[in-house]
C-alpha cells in the first residue's frame, strides 16, 4: 500500500476493476438524460408510420393536369385513394394518400381553383416522399446497452414508442472538504464546490459535507453521514503530514484501501478505497491536484457507476505549441491552451494555482521519462471543455 506510486494506466485499471454499474431502474424517457441504458432499446413502432410528404405541395396520381380533390395535413390525412389525374394539397409531414407515388413542390405547381398544372419539372416516382419505415421498423434494435441517453437518444426513444427506458441508477455522491484552514475560513474551500460542479454535470445526487476539521472524530462523524452513498469523494488530508488524517479516518469507517498514490503530477497522493457498496476516492487538497484527479479518476468513476462502457477520458494527438522537456519520475499533466491547432502549455506548474487552471482548456500528458518533444510534434492532449467538466 505504501509502495511506489502506481503508473497512471495501472491506477485506471485498478479503479475500473473496483467499480460496477449501479442497479437498473425504469425511468421516463424525458427524465433519463445523461443516463446509460442497462438494456438495449428496440423500436416498438415503425417510423415513419406511413409514407409522408417531405415538402409542402401536391400529392399526384398519374400524368397532369390534375384536379385537386382534397387535402392531407399533419394530423388530418386525406381519407380516400387517388385515381390518375387527381391530386391533393399536402403539407410537409402529412400522409401521402393511397394512389399517389410522388409529391410536386408548390413552387413547381400552378393552381387555378381545382385545376393543377406543372410549372416546373415533373417529379419522378417517390419524389419528396419519406417512405414508411425508412427511419426504423418495429422490433429494430436502436440502441445497444451502454448507450448514453443524450438529447438525440431521448428523441429517438420517444419516436420509437418508448415511455420509459431501463437505465442504471444515478449515484448518490458525498463530497467532503477537509482541513482546519477551511473551517476557520483562512483558505476558501474551493475544492468541494469545484468537484460538485464537475459531478453535477452528470446525473447524480450530490451531498456536500464540511469543511471538516483535521480531527479524527470530526472526520468520523462526517463519514458517518456518507453511509448511504455510492461514492464518497474527499479532498485534502491525503498526503503524509501529521494532520493528514483522511486515510486513518476512512479505515476506521470501514473502508479498505485499494491503492494510494499515482505517479502523476499533479495528483500523486490519490487514495482509492471501497467500503461495502461504496467507492471512496481521497483526492489531494491542492486545488489543481483535486481538479486533475477529479477529471482523471472521479468523473470516470461516476461514469462507470452510471454504466458508461468507456468511462475514461480520451486523449487526442495535438502538436505541441513549444518545445517540451523530457518527462520526469512522475508523468505530468500540463495545463494548456489550444490555439490554432496547437497545444500551448502554461508554464506555471504549481498545483495550488487556480488562475492558470481556470485559463486552461486542455491538459497535455507527458508520460514518465518520455523524451523531449519539439514544438510541432504530436503530444497526447485531453480537452477540458467537453464531457462535463469545463
Ligand atoms: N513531505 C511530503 N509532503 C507532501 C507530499 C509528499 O509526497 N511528501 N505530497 C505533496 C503533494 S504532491 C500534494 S498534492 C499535497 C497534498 O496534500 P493533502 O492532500 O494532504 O492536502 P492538504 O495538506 O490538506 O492541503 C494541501 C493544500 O490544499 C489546500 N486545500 C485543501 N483542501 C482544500 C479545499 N477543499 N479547498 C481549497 N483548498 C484546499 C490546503 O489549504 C493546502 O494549501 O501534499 C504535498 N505534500
Ligand atoms: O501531486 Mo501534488 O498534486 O503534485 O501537488
Amino acid at each position: 500500500m505504501s509502495g511506489a506510486p502506481l503508473p497512471l494506466e495501472d491506477a485506471w485499471a485498478k479503479l475500473l476493476a473496483l467499480v460496477q454499474a449501479l442497479p437498473a431502474e425504469d425511468l421516463a424517457v424525458g427524465a433519463a438524460g445523461g443516463r446509460y441504458l442497462a438494456q438495449p432499446l428496440a423500436a416498438r413502432l415503425t417510423r415513419p408510420a406511413a409514407d409522408l410528404s417531405a415538402m409542402d405541395g401536391f400529392a399526384l396520381a398519374g400524368e397532369g393536369p390534375w384536379s385537386v380533390i382534397g387535402e392531407s395535413r399533419c394530423g388530418a390525412p386525406f381519407g380516400g385513394a387517388l385515381e390518375d389525374g387527381q391530386a391533393v394539397r399536402i403539407s410537409t409531414g402529412a400522409t401521402v394518400p393511397a394512389g399517389s407515388d410522388r409529391v410536386l413542390i408548390q413552387e413547381d405547381a400552378r393552381r387555378d381553383g381545382d385545376r393543377l398544372a406543372l410549372a416546373g419539372p415533373m417529379p419522378g416516382p417517390g419524389a419528396n416522399i419519406r417512405a414508411r419505415g425508412i427511419d426504423f421498423g418495429e422490433g429494430d434494435a436502436l440502441l445497444p446497452a451502454g448507450s448514453r441517453i443524450g438529447p438525440r437518444q431521448v428523441a429517438l426513444a420517444l419516436s420509437a414508442g418508448a415511455d420509459t427506458v431501463r437505465v442504471h441508477r444515478a449515484p448518490r455522491v458525498a463530497i467532503l472538504d477537509c482541513g482546519d484552514e477551511l473551517v476557520d475560513g483562512s483558505v476558501p474551500a474551493t475544492n468541494g464546490a469545484m468537484l460538485a460542479a464537475m459531478a453535477g454535470a452528470l446525473p447524480c445526487e450530490v451531498r456536500r459535507i464540511g469543511p471538516v476539521p483535521d480531527d479524527r472524530e470530526a472526520l468520523g462523524q462526517a463519514l458517518a453521514r456518507c453511509d448511504d452513498c455510492d461514492f464518497v469523494l474527499t479532498s485534502g488530508g491525503a498526503s503524509v503530514g501529521d494532520h493528514d488524517l483522511v486515510r486513518p479516518a476512512l479505515e476506521a469507517w470501514g473502508a479498505r484501501m485499494a491503492f494510494w498514490r499515482v505517479a502523476i503530477r499533479p495528483g500523486k497522493p490519490l487514495m482509492v478505497a471501497r467500503r461495502e457498496g461504496a467507492l471512496v476516492l481521497g483526492l489531494p487538497g491542492n486545488p489543481v491536484s483535486a481538479f486533475v484527479t477529479g477529471f482523471l479518476f472521479a468523473i470516470p468513476a461516476l461514469r462507470a457507476l452510471l454504466g458508461a462502457p468507456d468511462p475514461l477520458p480520451a486523449s487526442e494527438p495535438v502538436p505541441a505549441g513549444r518545445d517540451l522537456p523530457p518527462g520526469g519520475e512522475r508523468g505530468e499533466f500540463l495545463r494548456a491552451n489550444l490555439r490554432g491547432g496547437r497545444a500551448l502549455p502554461i508554464m506555471q506548474r504549481d498545483s495550488s494555482l487556480l488562475s492558470p487552471l481556470a485559463r486552461a482548456d486542455a491538459l497535455i500528458w507527458r508520460p514518465p521519462h518520455c523524451p523531449p518533444a519539439k514544438a510541432g510534434t504530436d503530444v497526447p492532449v485531453y480537452r477540458l471543455e467537453n464531457g462535463a467538466i469545463a
